[in-house]
């Protein structure tokens, strides 16, 4: 493979989009084919079962079920539309991949790590991201931030999994620090709770660092 595979990860509402759009543009301006994609989603298969996941009129949905259906919906991105790019020398930036897995389904629900990490290797094929941008930041701020972007209202808007408890998020908030301690080779942690362009200059700062390793 001669791409690079770029991760995206934090708490719901850390900033990831609007810094994957920043790192995105800058990108442009290298002559690299960009590949700019989600999870769940990013194929017509794995868009019909995020509808499902994060659809709040499935409350009674179980943990089980849940940890299978976003493997299920990696497994066809990653073969579908992943591995392709990759192949083809693309950089691609993904908005979550299995951290978030580990951090909300295996930490989140109380599952083991193990299981969790056995069904997304299988779903995967071992696929792990050259580099990933840990957006870091207390539950209670980046839930404001989900809140002000519906407009004020309480609950419009947020998903099933954007509607737990803040306590289950202040625990995801956990998981992912310790991803990141645990995995400081390929984790960037960045402190989100600043202004998108300081954080963006940290980003981009790695970012060049990787690409002069690769070249
Ligand atoms: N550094 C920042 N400071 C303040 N607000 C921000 C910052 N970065 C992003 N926002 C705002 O916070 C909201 C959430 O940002 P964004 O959609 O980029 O987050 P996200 O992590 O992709 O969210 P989600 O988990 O829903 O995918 C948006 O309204 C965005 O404009
Ligand atoms: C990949 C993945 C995601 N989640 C959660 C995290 C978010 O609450 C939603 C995705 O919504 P986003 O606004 O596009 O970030 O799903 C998860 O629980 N487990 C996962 O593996």
């Amino acid at each position: 493979m001669t791409g690079i595979f770029i991760t995206f990860e934090g708490p719901d509402g850390a900033g990831k989009t609007t810094q994957i759009n920043r790192l995105a543009g800058e990108i442009a301006k290298l002559n690299r084919k960009i590949v700019f994609t989600r999870e769940p989603g990013g194929t017509r298969i794995s868009d019909k079962i995020r509808s499902i996941i994060l659809d709040p009129e499935y409350a009674e949905m179980k943990n089980q079920a849940e940890v299978l259906l976003y493997a299920a919906s990696r497994a066809q991105h990653v073969h579908e539309k992943i591995i392709p790019a990759l192949n083809e020398g693309s950089i691609v930036l993904c908005d979550r991949f299995i951290d978030a897995s580990v951090a909300y389904q295996a930490h989140g629900l109380g599952i083991s790590v193990d299981t969790v990490l056995m069904i997304n290797r299988f779903a995967s094929s071992g696929l792990i991201p050259t580099r990933t941008y840990m957006l870091d930041i207390p539950a209670q701020e980046s839930l404001k931030r989900l809140h002000k972007r519906a407009g004020g209202d309480e609950d419009a808007g947020l998903d099933r999994i954007e509607l737990r408890k803040l306590e289950y998020h202040r625990t995801v908030r956990e998981a992912f620090l310790g991803i990141a301690k645990e995995q400081s080779d390929r984790v960037l942690l960045v402190n989100a709770n600043r202004g998108e362009e300081e954080i963006a200059a940290d980003i981009l700062a790695d970012f060049y660092r990787l690409l002069d390793q690769q070249n």
